[in-house]
This record gives structure tokens, sequence and C-alpha cells, in this order.
């Protein structure tokens, strides 16, 4: 598809995860139902450990006067997908056995990590924003599926392409302007040289207000896109349609 916005001057490429460079699948069958079944273990066990309780104690005190009470908000949050930052960070703690034990791998699109290799090659720094906290973001990108090994367990660490990580905790809400503002202040370049890549047509809505550069990416399973998104937004299917002069 044709791109219409300008990208001559871009430095930053700022990527969202679920539904731009992973399936929705994973993150939604995948990692979601492991947390809330790793979730009663952890409760019962870890309770009052001190590297459990800063989790615990960041939910409103209602939700965690028991394990029960605690499970039941969670499993209530996950279904209704709320990207609330407490939430998010006990999901990734609880992700990293699942890893770590192989459980799953990360399942990128298979243009992503060759497009991010090329515009880390071309000097462009490739950043991750996602709701999903950046302790996830990096397990991850720690963690991705190697599709040149006859091995489905076999993985590869790519976080070393990914130059500055930004979740709802460093950045704010996906969908605000000023979470932008604030990500260009922390690259440390001028919103234009920032092009944000995402499936939601929100989120890129508001990095285009602050004057970013944004494109929808539509993928398989996504959300289907009106027409009137279709006609408005740049949008593409993969990131190799993105041509950008550096890369
Ligand atoms: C860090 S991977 C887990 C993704 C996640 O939890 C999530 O909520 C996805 O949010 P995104 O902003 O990447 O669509």
């Amino acid at each position: 598809m044709l791109i219409k916005q300008d990208l001559e001057d871009i430095e930053v490429v700022l990527l969202d995860i679920e539904g731009t460079i992973c399936p929705i699948s994973f993150v939604k069958n995948t990692l979601f139902p492991y947390a809330i079944r790793a979730l009663p273990q952890v409760l019962k066990q870890k309770w009052d450990d001190s590297a459990f309780t800063p989790y615990r104690d960041a939910f409103p005190e209602e939700y965690r006067s028991s394990p029960e009470a605690l499970q039941a908000h969670v499993e209530d949050l996950t279904r209704r997908d709320v990207k609330v930052a407490y939430l998010k960070n006990l999901q990734g703690y609880l992700w990293q056995s699942g890893y770590e034990s192989r459980a799953y791998n990360t399942p990128l699109f298979p243009d992503v990590l060759p497009q991010l290799r090329k515009w880390c090659e071309a000097g462009l720094a490739c950043s991750i924003y996602s709701s999903g906290s950046v302790f996830a973001q990096r397990l991850l990108f720690e963690h991705i599926k190697d599709d040149s090994s006859s091995d489905p367990k076999a993985i590869v660490d790519e976080r070393k392409l990914i130059r500055a990580w930004f979740d709802t905790t460093n950045a704010g809400p996906k969908t605000e302007t000023a979470s932008y503002s604030k990500i260009a202040g922390r690259v440390q370049v001028r919103p234009y040289k920032v092009l944000f890549l995402s499936d939601n047509v929100r989120e890129v809505q508001a990095a285009l207000d602050i004057g970013m550069k944004s494109i929808v990416v539509d993928r398989p399973d996504n959300a289907l896109l009106t027409e009137e998104e279709q006609t408005e937004y740049d949008v593409v299917a993969s990131l190799e349609e993105i041509k950008l002069p550096r890369g």
C-alpha cells in the first residue's frame, strides 16, 4: 500500500507489541491463561514473600484481603483486558516462569526480525511502547522463537535490537497524546522524527496528534478496520512495506 506520510526524517521507530509484532492470539490464548493458571500456586506459596508483596500491594486494598479475592480480581481484569499497571506488572512476574520453563516462546510475525535488524544496522533507534510492563517486554524479546531451528522450543535473545522500552508506568496510557510527548522527550528527538507503529487506531491518532508519524499495522487476526479508517490512515500488513531512507 502507498504510504502518504513523508518518512524522510525518521530516526526512531517506536513499535507496539500485541497485534503489531506478534499475534493477538499469543497474548490472549497463551500468555493471559498461563498467568491465571500460575497465580494460585504463587498466592499460596508467596503471599507474604518479600519478592512478591510489591506486586500484591500494588492492587487496591479491597482486592487483596485474601488470595481468593486477588485471584478473582485478576481473572476479572484479564477477561476484560484492562491495561492497568498493577495487573501488567503481576503478569510479567508470572510469565517469567513460563518463558524459563519453555512452556512457550515468542512467535514474532516473520517480517519483524529481518526489518528490525535492517533498521538497527541503518542506525535507526528501534524502541517498544506496549501496555505490557517493561519487564514483560524484555522477557518477550529474550525468548523469541528461533524459526531457523527444527526445535520448536529453540529461542533467540534479541533484546539488543531495542534501544528503549516504554510502558504505561514510564510513559502513560497509550491513547493519550501526553504519553507520546513524554516518549519523544525521553528519546531526545523532535516528534516528527519518530514513527509509531500500532494495530490500534486510537493510539495511532494520539501519536499523530503530537506530530509523530504513525502507521496502522493490520495483521490477520486483528480487529477489522473500517473503510473510513483504511482511507484516513496509512495502513500496512507487513513492516517490509515501510521504506525508510536510512534502512
Ligand atoms: C509485553 S507483552 C504482553 C502484552 C500485553 O500484556 C498487552 O497488554 C499488550 O499491549 P499492547 O500495548 O502491546 O497492545
